[in-house]
């Protein structure tokens, strides 16, 4: 499946396929040797025209495992792979259903160890809240999908800042008075108001971004840092259709989140969620067929200060819930460590193409020695 919608054409870091697990069970097993950004192998360091990146500390052999990035923070598993990929270490089975479902939040586990991994790490109010959003996006009358926004064409123009701005800012008035009703203070227009928000259609992907934000900033405070360090994108929103996906599951949350989490339901914490995703997320991809299945995707902050280089010295492996990074060939002292974000398309491309795939996709001039050399 091809997996429509959200997302299907969302620029994400490391889009290629990646090594299997041996099992589902493997995949399952938790590795806790993440280093720190600043681990001996590597340093991060300001470059004059790409921001912060790698660099080597030392001389590095091909094939040394330099980080293991485990701090998977905000995710998004495609609603169209619901049924089939594992919600903890994205096992996949060809298509095949999962066994396991838990029946509040219609996620499917790989193994009862997933699943209570995934229980355990969600928390009773991380249970609820995906409940609740799976409530919404299932509906009263079956599968509540707003199918304007699964065609909506990718070439459009981005909002701007201050379109943002305004589009955010009128949410908040009708926002006001659904925290009012959810307060208790029921009155006909709040009432109204919140009615209204669960009458309009549902973009269940949006949603599920916006959920996992969330909790990520009531739950981790440490990892909500982690994602503010990273390098935002001021207009993060693909199309006016994709920004309004955005406040409308603001509102559609607000009705329906467990109130413990009301103070984190806010536009503050989705603009900032959505800034730092866009061009610093990971594309999650089946691990067979090269790749061709995009189940989703993540932010993995520790991973996030990789540059691109149209040479690459980094490849990257997914292991269950898990990235490695490893030394592609053997790099000098203070050599930039790069990853790929052409998901080897580089190999075969020219410099132009590549430059307006990256400044059209991505929006950089690329640095890369590659690129500066013409080559
Ligand atoms: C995932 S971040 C990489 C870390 C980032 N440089 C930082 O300061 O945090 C991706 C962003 O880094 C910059 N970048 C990455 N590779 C680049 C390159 N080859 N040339 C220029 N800018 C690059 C772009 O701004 C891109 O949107």
């Amino acid at each position: 499946m091809q997996g429509g919608g959200y997302k299907a054409w969302r620029p994400t870091l490391l889009d290629s396929p990646v090594s299997a697990p041996a099992s589902p069970a493997d995949s399952a097993v938790s590795i806790t040797t993440t280093p720190t950004p600043a681990a001996p192998l590597y340093t991060i360091r300001q470059t004059p025209n790409a921001g912060r990146a790698v660099f080597a500390t030392r001389r590095i052999a091909a094939n040394t495992l330099l980080c293991t990035a485990s701090d998977l923070s905000i995710t998004v598993l495609l609603r169209d792979y619901r049924k089939e990929v594992c919600a903890h270490c994205f096992f996949y089975d060809r298509g095949t259903t999962l066994p396991l479902r838990d029946p509040s939040t219609n996620l499917v586990f790989c193994s009862h160890l997933c699943q209570e991994t995934w229980l355990a790490q969600a928390g009773d109010l991380g249970v609820q809240a995906w409940t609740a959003a799976e409530r919404l996006s299932k509906g009263k009358s079956g599968e509540q999908r707003d199918e304007d926004y699964d065609m909506v064409d990718p070439g459009l123009p981005r909002p701007t800042t201050q379109e943002i701005a305004v589009a955010w800012e009128t949410a908040s008035s009708v926002a006001a008075q659904i925290r009012l009703a959810r307060a208790g203070m029921s009155t006909k227009s709040t009432r109204k108001a919140l009615a209204a928000v669960l009458r309009e259609a549902v973009v269940p992907d949006v949603l599920a971004f916006c959920v996992s934000s969330i909790l990520v900033a009531y739950q981790s405070p440490e990892r909500w840092r982690r994602i503010l360090d990273l390098v935002p994108d001021e207009r993060p929103y693909h199309s006016f259709v994709d920004l309004v996906a955005f406040t409308r599951s603001y509102l559609q949350l607000l009705a329906v989140l467990p109130t413990e989490l009301l103070p984190h339901a806010t536009p503050e914490t989705l603009i900032t969620a959505s800034s730092r995703d866009s061009h610093n997320s990971f594309g999650i991809r089946s691990l067979e067929d090269e790749g061709s299945e995009f189940f989703g995707y993540g932010c993995w902050p520790s991973a996030s200060f990789f540059n691109h280089s149209c040479g690459p010295n980094v490849r990257k492996e997914r292991i269950g819930r898990e990235w490695r990074f490893v030394v592609d060939r053997g790099v000098e002292e203070g050599e930039e460590l790069c990853i790929s974000y052409l998901s080897g398309e580089e190999r075969t491309m020219g410099v132009v193409g590549r430059g307006g795939r990256l400044r059209g996709t991505w929006g950089f001039v690329c640095a890369c020695w590659r690129c500066i050399e013409g080559e």
